[in-house]
C-alpha cells in the first residue's frame, strides 16, 4: 500500500512550522528527524513543504535511476537564479541537456591540463603572500580571492587583468545578496525593484557585472581568435543538429554560473581541509612528507606523486561536503520507499547526512584519510560530494585538481596552526561555510 510520508510534528515554530528549524540548523535536525520518522519525511511551512530523502538508496533513485521523474531543481535554487540566471545549475529539461552538451568539452582532461600551470602559479603566489603574514588571520577571504583568480583566468585568460579583475567585487556583493535572501526569506515577497539600499547595491553590482561580461563577449566575437580558455570554448560550441551557438544572454548566464559554482565551493573546501590538517598533527606530518619527497616539480605528470594528498582532499570533502544538500522537484508521480510523491513536491537530498551517518561509516566524525585508500574506496551511494546522476558536478575534475594543487603549494611553503579558543562551526547556507571564518596562524616552513 502506498502511504503519505510522515510530517515532522516537533519542534514546530508557531508561524513557520518545522521548516523554521530545518532552515536554522539543518545539520542538527535532518539526522534527528531521520531517526524519528525514517527514510522519507516532510517538513512544512505556510509557504510550502519539502520531502526529505534520508536513505542513500532512495537518494540515488531521485538523482539517477528515476531522474526523469525529478528533472526540475528544488525551490531553493530560486536564490541561485539571482546570481546565475538560467545557466547550467538552475535550468532544466531539454534546455539544460543542450547546454550541458555545449559546455561539457570545456572540462575535458586536455583542457584541465592546459590550466594546470596557471593554477600552480596563482597558488604559489598566494602562499608566498600568506607566508609573510606575521599573525593569525582569517583564511576564508584569502581562498575566496585565490579561487576567484583561478576561475577568472580559466574563463577569460588574457582579459583577466583588465575589466575582469573587477568581477570579484561584484560576485562578492551578489553572493552576499543571495545569502541575505536565504537568511531572510521574506525578501522573496518584496517587489525586486523596490528601491532600498539593499536592492540598489544588488542592481548596481549586477549591471556592472553584466556590462563587463557582455563587453568581453562582444570583443571576442569581433576579434574571432581562440584564446584557449573556457569562454572561447563556450563561444565556439554549437549544436550538432542546428549548428546554433549560445546567445549573448545565455553566455552571460553560463559565465556567471561557472564563477559562482566554481569559486565558493572550492574556497570553503580549502578552509575545511586546512583546519582539519592543522588540528591533526600526525596527518599533517604524513602529508608534508609526501609533498617534500616530490621535490619542486608540480606538473600534470607529477600528480601521481600525491596519492595521500588526494586522500586528504577526499576525506575532507566527506567531513565537510561544501554542497551539503541538493534539491529537486517531482514532475511525474512516483513512489519512494512506499511513500507517494506527487508532481510539484520539492525534495531535499541531504548529502552531509550520508557522509556522516553511523549506519554507513565507522567513527564518522574522525578525520581519517585512509578511508580513501585505493582498495577501500567508499561506495558512491554514501559518498557523493559532487552529486550524482546526470546533474553531477561538471567541474568535479577541475575542483579536485585545484584542491590538490592548492594543498601542495600551501603546505610546501607554510604550516598553518590552529588558534586556541577560535570557534569553528559549519554554517549550512548555499555552501557549507565556516560560520565565523577560519582563523589560522601561518608559519613559514623554511
Ligand atoms: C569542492 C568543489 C565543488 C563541489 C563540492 C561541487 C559540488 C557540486 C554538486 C553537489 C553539484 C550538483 C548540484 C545538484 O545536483 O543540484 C554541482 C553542480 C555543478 N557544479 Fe560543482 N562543485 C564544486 C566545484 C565546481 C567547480 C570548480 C565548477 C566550475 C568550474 C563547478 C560547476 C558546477 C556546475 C556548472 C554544476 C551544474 C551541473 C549541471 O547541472 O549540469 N563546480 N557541483
Amino acid at each position: 500500500m502506498i502511504r503519505i510520508a510522515p510530517a515532522v510534528d516537533e519542534p514546530r515554530h508557531w508561524l513557520m512550522g518545522s521548516a523554521f528549524y530545518a532552515q536554522r540548523d539543518p545539520l542538527k535536525w535532518i539526522p534527528r528527524w531521520a531517526e524519528k520518522y525514517g527514510d522519507v519525511y516532510t517538513i512544512g511551512s505556510p509557504i510550502g513543504s519539502a520531502m526529505v530523502v534520508a536513505s542513500p538508496e532512495l537518494a540515488r533513485q531521485v538523482l539517477a535511476d528515476r531522474y526523469a521523474h525529478y528533472i526540475e531543481k528544488g525551490r531553493s535554487y530560486a536564490v541561485l537564479r539571482i546570481l546565475m540566471g538560467n545557466g547550467l545549475v538552475t535550468s532544466s529539461g531539454e534546455f539544460w541537456r543542450g547546454q550541458r552538451k555545449l559546455t561539457q568539452p570545456a572540462f575535458h582532461r586536455r583542457r584541465l591540463d592546459a590550466i594546470f600551470a596557471m593554477m600552480v602559479r596563482r597558488s604559489r603566489a598566494m602562499a608566498e603572500r600568506l607566508s609573510k603574514a606575521d599573525q593569525a588571520l582569517d583564511i576564508a577571504p584569502v581562498f575566496s580571492q585565490l579561487t576567484l583568480e583561478i576561475i577568472s583566468e580559466a574563463m577569460f585568460s588574457t582579459d583577466v587583468e583588465s575589466e575582469a579583475s573587477k568581477v570579484g567585487g561584484y560576485i562578492h556583493i551578489l553572493n552576499e545578496t543571495a545569502l541575505r535572501m536565504l537568511r531572510q526569506p521574506w525578501r522573496f515577497f518584496m517587489p525586486r525593484r523596490f528601491p532600498t539600499p539593499f536592492t540598489k547595491t544588488e542592481f548596481n553590482a549586477r549591471a556592472s557585472m553584466d556590462a563587463i561580461v557582455h563587453n568581453i563577449i562582444e570583443r571576442r566575437r569581433k576579434g574571432g581568435e581562440d584564446h584557449d580558455d573556457l569562454l572561447s570554448m563556450f563561444l565556439s560550441a554549437c549544436d550538432e543538429e542546428t549548428g546554433k551557438g549560445m546567445s549573448n544572454e545565455q553566455l552571460r548566464d553560463e559565465v556567471m554560473t561557472m564563477f559562482v559554482a566554481g569559486h565558493e565551493t572550492t574556497a570553503n573546501a580549502m578552509c575545511w581541509l586546512l583546519h582539519l590538517v592543522a588540528t591533526h598533527p600526525e596527518i599533517e606530518a604524513k602529508l608534508m612528507a609526501e609533498i617534500d619527497a616530490a621535490g619542486d616539480a608540480l606538473d600534470t605528470g607529477s600528480l601521481a606523486a600525491f596519492p595521500y594528498t588526494r586522500q586528504v582532499v577526499e576525506e575532507s570533502l566527506r567531513m565537510f561536503p561544501t554542497i551539503w544538500s541538493v534539491g529537486r522537484r517531482c514532475v511525474k508521480e512516483d513512489e519512494l520507499g512506499g511513500y507517494h510523491v506527487r508532481p510539484g513536491t520539492t525534495l531535499l537530498i541531504p548529502i552531509f547526512h550520508f557522509h556522516w551517518g553511523e549506519k554507513w561509516w565507522s567513527e564518522p566524525r574522525k578525520f581519517d584519510p585512509d578511508r580513501f585508500l585505493p582498495d577501500r574506496k567508499p561506495s558512491p551511494e554514501i559518498y557523493f560530494p559532487f552529486g550524482a546522476g546526470p546533474r553531477t558536478c561538471i567541474g568535479n575534475q577541475f575542483a579536485l585538481q585545484e584542491l590538490v594543487i592548492m594543498t601542495v603549494c600551501f603546505l610546501k611553503q607554510l604550516r598553518l596552526r590552529p588558534v586556541e579558543g577560535f570557534p569553528v562551526e559549519p554554517d549550512a547556507l548555499i555552501t557549507l561555510r565556516p560560520k565565523w571564518g577560519m582563523k589560522l596562524k601561518p608559519e613559514p616552513r623554511w
